[in-house]
């Protein structure tokens, strides 16, 4: 047993074909966070959220939801994990109203108990209750999707790719939703292409490559390991060419007067750039830093694992 909401232990798959899209992942899931599975495309995310649900069988390892191994208690592992797929996939005749109810019958989740019209409230789709699914929008398809996989009440929520196709402002009332859900207790994982989502979202990352863990941490740390940081300076004259330092890894001269610096800062900091600028004589104005993101992490990453 475990306190885990996913333990993942050892988890490989290959495909019929010889294809081998997962080599031995190890990954817990805390409970109650929100979790970001990155990578590349054909990474190995969406193999291992199939599994997650039941809809690809793994070649070897342990997986658990909720405690309950997939294997040997699948019921009650299906009953603690709502799956938001990827690709969008409905009855065209059925209402958004019928098809959460069939969902909950699937789920034998009594009439009683169902929660139709609140989880449609939620996905702001109240007033397409009775539409044609086909009827509606690729974003409205998308929530319904949120909806559908949230009948049950899991305590843990995947959503693969949930923004695709989804407009800005239909994505943030997705992400306050799914910020709700995780308020109320529900453990998110989610899988996005979007990094900049996934360091706002997420409490933690975990990058797979090539089927393998490249890292698991606190967003906060993986954000901070990138070495990379850019600093913009203004000075007080106008300048025909940028000067150069031997702590600068690169600079360029942006207009007459601005500078745009950047250095390794596991190797020096800000101080030391600014009083490179100032050697010759030159006086700042302004200064503003550019903290590194997930992307430039993300790459880095990524490139090292692939050699
Ligand atoms: N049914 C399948 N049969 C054979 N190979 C497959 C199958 N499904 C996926 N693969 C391969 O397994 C690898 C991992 O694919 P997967 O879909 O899990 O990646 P992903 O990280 O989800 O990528 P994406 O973001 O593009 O969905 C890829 O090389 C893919 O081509």
């Amino acid at each position: 047993m475990t306190d885990a909401a996913i333990s993942i232990r050892g988890l490989s798959k290959i495909y019929k074909g010889g294809k081998q899209a997962l080599h031995g992942i190890d990954l817990d899931i805390p409970r109650g966070q929100i979790f970001g599975l990155l990578g590349p495309n054909g990474a190995g995310k969406s193999t291992t959220i199939n599994i997650l649900a039941g809809l690809v069988n793994k070649s070897a390892g342990e997986v658990s939801i909720w405690g309950f191994d997939i294997d040997r208690d699948p019921r009650n592992a299906k009953a603690s994990i709502g799956i938001v797929p990827q690709e969008i996939v409905f009855d065209p005749f059925f209402t958004p109203r019928e098809t959460l109810e069939n969902q909950a019958g699937f789920y034998g989740v009594p009439p009683a108990k169902r929660r139709t019209m609140e989880l449609l409230g939620k996905v702001h789709l109240t007033d397409k209750a009775d539409a044609y699914a086909r009827s509606l929008s690729g974003g409205m398809k998308r929530r319904l999707l949120v909806a559908k996989a949230m009948v049950h009440s899991p305590p843990v929520l995947v959503l693969d790719e949930p923004t695709a196709g989804v407009d800005v402002e239909l994505r943030q009332q997705l992400w306050d939703y799914v910020r709700e859900l995780n308020a109320q207790g529900v453990t998110i994982v989610l899988t996005t292409h979007y990094l900049e989502e996934a360091e706002e979202l997420c409490d933690r990352i975990a990058i797979i490559n090539h089927g393998r863990l490249i890292t698991n941490e606190p967003t906060r740390d993986l954000v901070g390991r990138a070495q990379e940081k850019a600093v913009e300076v203004t000075v007080d004259r106008d300048l025909d060419a940028a000067p150069d330092a031997a702590c600068f890894d690169k600079i360029e001269l942006k207009g007459s007067r601005t500078l745009v610096i950047t250095y390794d800062k596991s190797k020096v900091n800000a101080g030391e750039v600014l009083a490179a600028v100032q050697k010759d004589g030159l006086g700042i104005v302004d200064v503003s830093t550019r903290e590194a993101d997930l992307e430039d992490v993300f790459l880095s990453l990524t490139r090292s694992a692939n050699g």
